[in-house]
């Protein structure tokens, strides 16, 4: 959670403000604490800094305590203000509190509930300043940093606006989550979130296909040991104040998502076998392929760790969904495979795009790059070859054909042979990628993983 951070004390009594501000600086260390004893200057000096709270003194000589804090809250609707008197009368609370007051204590009260009150305080100002940065940058319609996105090739308005979401909670200490097909640009999005945060800290990549629990705690955290060379720092130390992106954290192993949950939340870690914790400073960009709701219900993915994940969502379209950029999608990867296998780019007939409007392109850019260096790769100087384009849009069309009339043969295969047939075929087209053959089968990634594992 982002805590603002300065306080204005302000209070007649010299020793009394002194005591106060030590005291409130070991309780919220954070804070940038400043003081003032004369009540004359407290409007001028909220003017000139931005003090996300006063805590205000209600007895003192020429501007009282319930005037200027009439005047804050007009003037200034964002700073909190909490009473800190010696006015012990229950109508002055009430009246104090009706006027605007955050909260209200007696120079007797305890000073750890005071302690408290600022940290909520210093958070209420710290979440609105943070959702108001980014209603403000996702409103406006310009990028301040286009660069970030220069490697990201677009004209769809979804996912302009998906820039502009992200420019928005670039410097947000939240998670952010993006969730996509294969090959839609996830990761392209999370290298722009590291080129808009950090771009001179590190950014590191953790796939967690096939990782186990011990792998994972390892690799993320380190592992402290008495033994010499076994120690090894981790990811998040490495990372310092850059990107550790989480490739598919749906594959996370359930043991280890409680851990990873704590730690984004109180951003401290343990490498393994260190009672010793350390904060954590990097930025976490998580992605999926798969519904992580629905991945919950089915008792696959821990509710801590998707609450924790939701704050900051992009949904990426499958490139089905983004016709408008087909053009300049095979122009780039016609320039890229051209200049990879040292020929001259072929022209690309204008009629290649119509011809694939309704090409569903499961493997999204990573079919579209390696159709287009297949063609490119088979063409002359005058035109680019059209055939894999062409092979692709036929079997696709024999494929859904096939599925929707299911032509037997004459003796029928037994369930647990087609149930079998069906695992293999979806793991064969997913490139062995336990997520995406779920997905495509209809069932969660661990029901198959116990399938697979069974036929072992
Ligand atoms: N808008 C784009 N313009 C140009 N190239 C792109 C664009 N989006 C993605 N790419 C390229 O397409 C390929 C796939 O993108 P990326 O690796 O970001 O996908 P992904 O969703 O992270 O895939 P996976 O889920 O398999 O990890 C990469 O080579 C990437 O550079």
């Amino acid at each position: 959670m982002l805590l603002a951070r300065n306080i204005l004390l302000v209070d007649d009594e010299a020793p009394w403000l002194r005591t106060l501000s030590v005291t409130l600086q070991r309780l919220v260390p954070e804070a940038v604490i400043d003081t003032c004893v004369d009540s004359r200057q407290v409007m001028s000096r909220l003017n000139n800094t931005d003090y996300a709270l006063v805590l205000l003194d209600l007895t003192m000589p020429f501007d009282s305590g319930e005037t200027l804090l009439e005047s804050i809250r007009q003037a200034h609707p964002n700073t909190r203000v909490i009473i800190v008197t010696g006015v012990n009368e229950v109508d002055t609370a009430v009246r104090c509190i009706k006027h605007g007051a955050y909260d209200y204590f007696i120079k007797t009260d305890d000073v750890a509930d005071l302690g408290h009150s600022v940290r909520r305080a210093l958070e209420v100002v710290g979440l609105e300043r943070n959702y108001t940065r980014i209603k403000d940058r996702f409103l406006t319609k310009t990028l301040n940093q286009p660069d970030a996105f220069s490697h990201i090739l677009t004209c769809e308005p979804a996912l302009l606006d998906q820039f502009r979401y992200l420019e928005a909670i670039a410097f947000s200490p939240e998670p952010i989550l993006i969730q996509g097909e294969s090959g839609t640009g996830k990761k392209a999005f999370a290298k722009s979130c590291h080129l808009l945060s950090a771009p001179e800290q590190p950014f590191i990549t953790i796939n967690l296909a096939g990782m186990s629990a011990q792998q994972f705690d390892r690799q993320l955290y380190g592992q402290l040991s008495q033994l010499p060379g076994e120690s090894v720092a981790g990811a998040i130390h490495h990372a310092q104040h850059g990107v550790i992106y989480l490739k598919d954290i749906a594959q996370l192993p359930l043991d280890s998502q409680a851990k990873l949950a704590e730690v984004m939340e109180q951003k401290i870690y343990h490498p393994i076998g260190s009672q010793q914790g350390y904060g954590v400073n990097c930025r976490f960009v998580v992605s999926t392929q798969v519904d992580l709701i629905a991945l919950n219900q089915q008792g696959d993915i821990r509710s801590d760790l998707l609450y924790r994940l939701r704050g900051h969502k992009l949904t990426l379209p499958p490139l089905r969904q983004r016709k408008l950029d087909l053009t300049i999608l095979i122009n780039h990867f016609v320039q890229q495979a051209a200049q990879e296998l040292q020929l001259n780019p072929p022209p690309v007939p204008s009629s290649l795009v119509v011809q694939l409007q309704h090409y569903g392109f499961p493997g999204n850019l990573y079919e579209l790059q390696s159709m287009v260096i297949d063609a490119v790769s088979r063409s002359d100087a005058v035109q680019l070859n059209c055939a894999p384009f062409m092979q692709a849009i036929n079997d696709s069309k024999v494929a859904s054909e096939v599925t929707q009339t299911f032509v037997f043969p004459a003796q029928l295969p037994t369930l647990a042979d087609m149930n079998q047939a069906l695992i293999d075929e979806a793991m064969n087209r997913t490139g062995q990628n336990q997520t995406a053959a779920a997905q495509m089968l209809g069932i969660s990634q661990s029901a198959l993983s116990r399938r697979l594992t069974k036929d072992k």
